[in-house]
């Protein structure tokens, strides 16, 4: 089993992520969770802290000279912005005098609806929303990106598994139906603006986003995680909480924004009749395949084998520029809601995070089927099965 587990606020330190159950013999660098910290940080409509901050990256357990060791993965994403915010983000007591001179901590009681400023105070008993937006804020998912990437590679050497991501919607603008990503194209994705694989859309996608900013305003979007290579046969029928469509919503829908999951053509499939909602089964040279791939790769709860197609559904950023009407808890007068810098579209960011969850997700399933101390144990046990039914 591999669970994995975050710590950290948005302004804090650092954050912290642990991934225990990895096997041994999974090559990975601090330059691989780089990578894909990065393109966390891009996409047209990121916030201004995008620019100025840094995600500083170490590994600090698990890893040696480039090699897990079968422990559990420790890492540390450092926040460059830190030495701001170290007074008001502090761990021990300050003394109220110095905190007194810090504009920053003035008390945040206007809460932002479609956040979890003011569900979160009145549930943990605050006045203030700074301790529930440090923690809520989507600055966390730098490190299930970095525990991703982890995960990305042991799919990449157990079972030559690609998760790549594309965004399919940014606002009303969508991309045309039947646009798939081919395993190599997430750094041909990476150099769009939006992480869109259509050009005339992304163009469109654009404008959109300049428009909602030029009026105070702000988008959610669509973001499809593909993934290819899988083997048939990973989650279960036999049980809801073993069925990897479940464990792909649940990993999806605990991402920041999250407000919808579809596997394959998911609502689509829904208003079709029967004999054009299946993918009809054929023998192709000792193989048997799907000549569609509508259910989006996953069958009973379990991958068929094809490719594997996931969307998430991100609300707009609730941080709205032209701010929305709220009360002031400080006061109990109409106010408008606490508005400072923000994201005016988070979606190609999320979609890095989306491939993330879906390759943690997918990295204990396949460790279920195959289990493996090492990746090369894995891997041949993999290789055995995927002969047996080649035999069958
Ligand atoms: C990558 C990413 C970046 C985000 N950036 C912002 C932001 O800059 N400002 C904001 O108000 N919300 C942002 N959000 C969304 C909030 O985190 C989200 O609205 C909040 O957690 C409440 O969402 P929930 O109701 O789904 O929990 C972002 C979400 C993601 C995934
Ligand atoms: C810091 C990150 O995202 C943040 C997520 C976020 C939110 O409310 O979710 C709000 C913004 O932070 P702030 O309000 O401090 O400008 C984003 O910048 C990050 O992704 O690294």
């Amino acid at each position: 089993m591999l669970r994995w587990l975050t710590a950290g606020e948005s302004h804090g330190q650092q954050l912290t992520a642990i991934l225990e159950g990895l096997p041994a013999g999974v090559r990975v660098r601090t330059a691989d969770l780089d990578v894909d910290l990065a393109r966390r940080r891009l996409g047209h409509g990121r916030g201004a802290r995008m620019s100025f901050e840094q995600d500083a990256v170490s590994l600090t357990g698990g890893i040696r000279h480039g090699v897990t060791m079968g422990g559990p993965v420790a890492v540390q994403v450092g926040n460059t912005e830190w030495p701001r915010w170290q007074t008001v983000m502090s761990a021990d007591p300050v003394d109220p005098e110095v905190l007194a001179g810090q504009a920053r901590n003035a008390p945040l009681t206007r809460p932002r609806p479609g956040h979890a400023d003011l569900a979160g105070m009145q549930k943990y008993g605050f006045d203030d929303a700074r301790p529930v937006l440090e923690r809520a804020s989507a600055r966390e998912t730098a490190a299930r990106v970095a525990l991703g990437a982890v995960a990305r590679a042991f799919l990449r050497q157990a079972l030559d598994v690609e998760v790549l991501s594309h965004v399919v919607g940014i606002g009303p603008v969508t991309v045309p139906d039947g646009v798939l990503p081919g395993p190599g194209d997430n750094p041909r994705i990476d150099e769009d603006p939006v992480r869109c694989a259509d050009p005339a859309t992304s163009e469109a996608m654009v404008a959109e986003v300049d428009d909602a900013r030029k009026n105070g305003d702000t988008l959610g979007g669509v973001v499809e995680v593909v993934v290819h290579g899988l083997p048939p046969g990973l989650g279960s029928h036999v049980h809801w909480d073993r069925r990897l469509d479940s464990r792909l919503a649940a990993a999806l829908m605990g991402v920041q924004s999250v407000k919808a999951v579809e596997v394959g053509d998911g609502l689509a499939t829904a208003r079709r009749r029967g004999s054009v909602a299946h993918d009809e089964i054929v023998a192709d040279q000792g193989r048997l395949r799907r000549v569609t791939d509508r259910a989006g790769g996953i069958e009973g709860g379990m991958t068929t084998g094809e490719v594997l197609r996931v969307r998430a559904a991100m609300k707009p950023i609730s941080t709205v520029p032209r701010a929305l009407a709220t009360v002031d808890v400080a006061t109990g007068e109409a106010a408008v809601a606490i508005n400072q810098r923000s994201d005016a579209c988070a979606v190609p960011r999320g979609s890095v995070v989306m491939e993330a969850m879906v390759a943690l997700v997918l990295a204990d399933a396949a460790l279920e089927k195959f289990g493996g101390d090492s990746v090369a144990e894995t891997r041949r046990n993999a290789r055995g099965y995927l002969d047996a039914l080649r035999v069958r």
